[in-house]
């Protein structure tokens, strides 16, 4: 069910790589239409039309869209004990492995009374969604809200979509996690209208807008990230999930297919795909993903992954060849599964994570490893980067300079301002000097 792809004996440039494993179904573009839509009808009529999208994309038509405070209380009081426990650990790793994404402030003196100060400065106040539609995602919680906490952002809202198995209410656990870590303004509201409430407000429900929306999607909230992004910042777009696993002679092939397949339950839209320079191997993998697809967890939706055009096992000369595909693919998820991946590591330029070795599995990161899991899809690791501290900070320079620092750069301000026939620059420095 999943393609071979033979790239042995050929030389593709990167750009023919990418056209051979085509991601045109992940690709957030095809959604930005109806994203559009959504969102300029919560803009228009604001809770009406949350409440309306409800009904017909979730099934459920809440009797509100802000959660009221004892829905969390409940929550609380309701969680499992086991996943309680699961969570508060998950949320202590992940706070201590986010602390080392703070930068420390700096100050560079460039001559005697001459400053640049290097502070990092967090967002206000941030919007994070949190996935409930094919499955429903607790951990998105602890991945969005501890960065935002670590770097010192001052207000949250959450948004998640409103239930039908919980009579519209967000889910229990979700709200329990939020109720966990201090979130107390939440919202039942899902998918590209959720996060175009959180970008521009919704006076009604005293939903004040918020300078940045993060968290992963389904492509519906991706696209919808695109669009609102100038009205507020985002992460990278965070949508249908996608794994590439490295692979030689020495890897588990029934590790690799339990990890292909544990991406692909996420989404009929989810990339699996392996590259190995060993035929053997991919054949044990073929083979075992067509056993795992008698087993009784393995749903449509899998399969549906599994063989789409985005999905594939691609055969080549060696693993530095595999690596240069790996690079022209930017993987959310990168697995190295190697006789030496930390020799494989240094050829890695693009991927959202990096698992090494058969005891880092992508879905140890999706919940436990202490690594965040809202990273970026659709080949966008190639130029930005996973969820963090660092997303919520800015990074800000202060200038102090002294009169005498001033003067030893007058001369060389007035130069470059005649350059730039904008005199009354130089002249503001020479009004000090009068
Ligand atoms: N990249 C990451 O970091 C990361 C992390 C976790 C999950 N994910 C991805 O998040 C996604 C979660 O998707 P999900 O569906 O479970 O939850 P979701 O909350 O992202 O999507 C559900 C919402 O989508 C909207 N929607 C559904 N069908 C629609 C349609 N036909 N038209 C317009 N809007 C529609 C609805 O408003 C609904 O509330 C998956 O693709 C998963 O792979 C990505
Ligand atoms: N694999 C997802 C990131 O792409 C994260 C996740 C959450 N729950 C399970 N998995
Ligand atoms: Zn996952």
């Amino acid at each position: 069910m999943i393609q071979t792809i033979d790239l042995r004996g050929l030389q593709p440039t990167p750009a023919e790589l990418l056209a051979l494993v085509p991601r045109a179904s992940t690709d957030v573009s095809v959604a930005l239409e109806v994203a559009a839509e959504l969102i300029d009808d919560v803009r228009a009529r604001g809770e009406h039309a949350l409440l309306d999208q409800a009904e017909r994309l979730d099934r459920v038509r809440p009797e509100s869209i802000r959660v009221p405070q004892s829905h969390i209380d409940e929550a609380v009081a309701g969680l499992d004990p086991d996943v309680h426990e699961a969570i508060l650990e998950t949320i202590r790793r992940v706070r201590l492995a986010s602390a080392a994404q703070v930068p420390p402030a700096a100050t560079t003196v460039l001559a005697p009374g001459a400053e640049i100060i290097q502070r990092w400065q967090p967002v206000g106040r941030v919007g994070l969604y949190v996935p409930g539609g094919k499955a429903v995602y607790p951990s998105s919680v602890v991945m969005n809200v501890v960065p935002a906490q670590t770097a010192g952002v001052r207000s949250i809202a959450l948004a998640s979509p409103p239930q039908a198995a919980f009579g519209g209410r967000v889910h229990p656990t979700i709200l329990a996690v939020a109720g966990l870590l201090g979130i107390t303004e939440v919202y039942g509201m899902g998918g590209a209208g959720a996060v175009g409430a959180l970008a521009y407000g919704v006076a009604g429900i005293g939903l004040d807008p918020v300078q940045m929306v993060t968290g992963p999607g389904n492509v519906y909230v991706a696209a919808a990230k695109r669009l609102i992004r100038g009205q507020a910042g985002i992460d990278a777009e965070a949508g249908p999930t996608d794994i590439l696993v490295i692979a030689d002679a020495m890897a588990d092939a029934a590790l690799i297919a339990a990890d292909l397949v544990s991406q692909a339950e996420h989404d009929e839209l989810a990339a699996t795909v392996l590259v190995t320079d060993d035929t053997a191997l991919a054949d044990a993998v073929e083979a075992e993903l067509g056993r795992l697809a008698q087993t009784t967890t393995h749903s449509a939706r899998v399969t549906a992954a599994l063989s789409g055009p985005q999905s594939a096992l691609v055969l080549v000369d060696d693993i530095e060849e595999a690596a240069a595909f790996s690079n022209a693919f930017g993987p959310e998820h990168l697995e190295i599964q190697t006789e030496d991946p930390e020799a494989v590591l240094e050829l890695i330029e693009n991927a959202g994570a990096i698992f090494l070795g058969p005891n880092s599995p992508v879905s140890l990161g999706d919940y436990s490893a202490g690594s965040n899991h809202v990273l970026p899809t659709g080949g966008q690791a190639r130029f930005s980067a996973g969820l963090g501290a660092s997303t919520f900070l800015r990074p800000q320079q202060v200038v102090r300079y002294s009169r005498e620092a001033l003067a030893e750069v007058h001369q060389n301000v007035l130069a470059l301002s005649n350059a730039e026939a904008l005199p009354a620059h130089g002249d503001a420095i020479s009004a000090r000097f009068l």
